[in-house]
């Protein structure tokens, strides 16, 4: 970790739509070659008008160029612990479920249901000598998003007409949600739209995983903030969702999300500080790796020790 990068507590990841943050002084970029490559994009280090410096990454890569299934998540999770970030905050544009959960709407989920189909790393461990088991039950920060709840409640309380205009009504907060994360790149037919219904899901996209999961694996506290952009392909007389439908509600959602982030940065900077808001992430992979044989390849403890030092240094 760079002395410079020593006070970066939060990595924002913005998604499809979201390729900067507001309120910010661009300091630098930085792009650290981690074990498994670079990031999708330079890393921007920036400053709040405080001082307190955040991380922003694009998480499909300058330009969007990046498709989702192609998302390098590995070097993305491990570039950013190495810059010393403790917490995530990914914004991802979501379809809803529901339809109480409409288009405009922000979701904060605590449950996914993985419907990608293992063409993505999904481990730091894949292809090394050591095996570990990550705890998953719970796939995000439950004190993080409670602690993020009432903040984002209220920004979206207090947006003005402006902010939300091209929805033509207030966009809600939803928690306690379940997200499917299905591989695409093409949307979801009719049937497995009604099918994710059947199941439980609530919202769908193609990008929380692995990046949730890498994420507990480098001890990381992440949660996730989605915005609606369309109903899916499960309403009945409707037609089933298309990019340009997306594109539609994407813009304006990002600039919520923007305002979001400018609002609570500040704070959950000190709170990462504290501690408070990330006790059950620290410390939790030492219940999770096999326990050391011989059999452990020197050079992939080394590569473990980019993300993991205090087991693997
Ligand atoms: C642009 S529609 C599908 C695309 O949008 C979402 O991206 P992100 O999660 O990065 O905001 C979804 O996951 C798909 O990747
Ligand atoms: N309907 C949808 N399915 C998957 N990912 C999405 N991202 C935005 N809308 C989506």
């Amino acid at each position: 970790m760079s002395a410079d990068n020593e006070n970066v507590l939060i990595g924002v990841i913005g998604g499809s739509g979201l390729y900067h943050l507001d309120n910010l002084t661009l300091l630098k970029y930085v792009n650290p070659k981690t074990p498994w490559g670079l990031p999708s994009s330079p890393i921007a280090i920036c400053a709040l008008p405080s001082g307190t410096k955040v991380a922003f990454l694009a998480r499909h890569g300058v330009g969007h160029s990046i498709p989702p299934s192609a998302v390098p998540s590995r070097a993305n999770i491990a570039a950013l612990k190495s810059l010393g970030i403790r917490a995530i905050l990914a914004f991802s544009a979501v379809g809803s479920l529901r339809e109480e959960l409409a288009p405009g709407d922000f979701v904060m989920p605590d449950q996914i249901i993985d419907r990608t189909k293992g063409v993505r790393p999904a481990s730091f461990f894949e292809g090394t000598t050591v095996v570990a088991h990550a705890a998953f039950g719970d796939p995000f920060a439950g004190k993080l998003i409670g602690w993020l709840e009432g903040r984002v409640r209220k920004v979206l309380e207090e947006a003005s007409e402006e902010e939300y205009s091209t929805r033509g009504k207030k966009p809600q907060l939803h928690t306690g949600k379940t997200i499917v994360c299905m591989e695409g790149p093409q949307f979801s037919t009719r049937a497995e739209s009604r099918m994710y219904r059947q199941w439980g899901g609530d919202i769908i996209n193609m990008s929380v995983l692995p990046e949730a999961k890498l994420a507990r694996e480098a001890e990381l506290g992440y949660a996730l903030i989605a915005t609606v952009t369309d109903y899916d392909s499960w309403r009945e007389n409707e037609s089933a969702v298309t990019a340009t439908e997306v594109i539609k509600t994407l813009h304006a959602n990002a600039k919520l999300s923007r305002h979001i982030a400018a609002t609570v940065l500040e704070e959950l900077h000190e709170a990462a500080a504290q501690g408070d808001i990330l006790t059950e992430e620290v410390g939790a992979m030492q219940f999770s790796i096999m326990p050391r044989s011989e059999q452990q390849k020197p050079e992939d403890r080394q590569k473990l020790s980019y993300i993991l030092p205090a087991y693997f240094s």
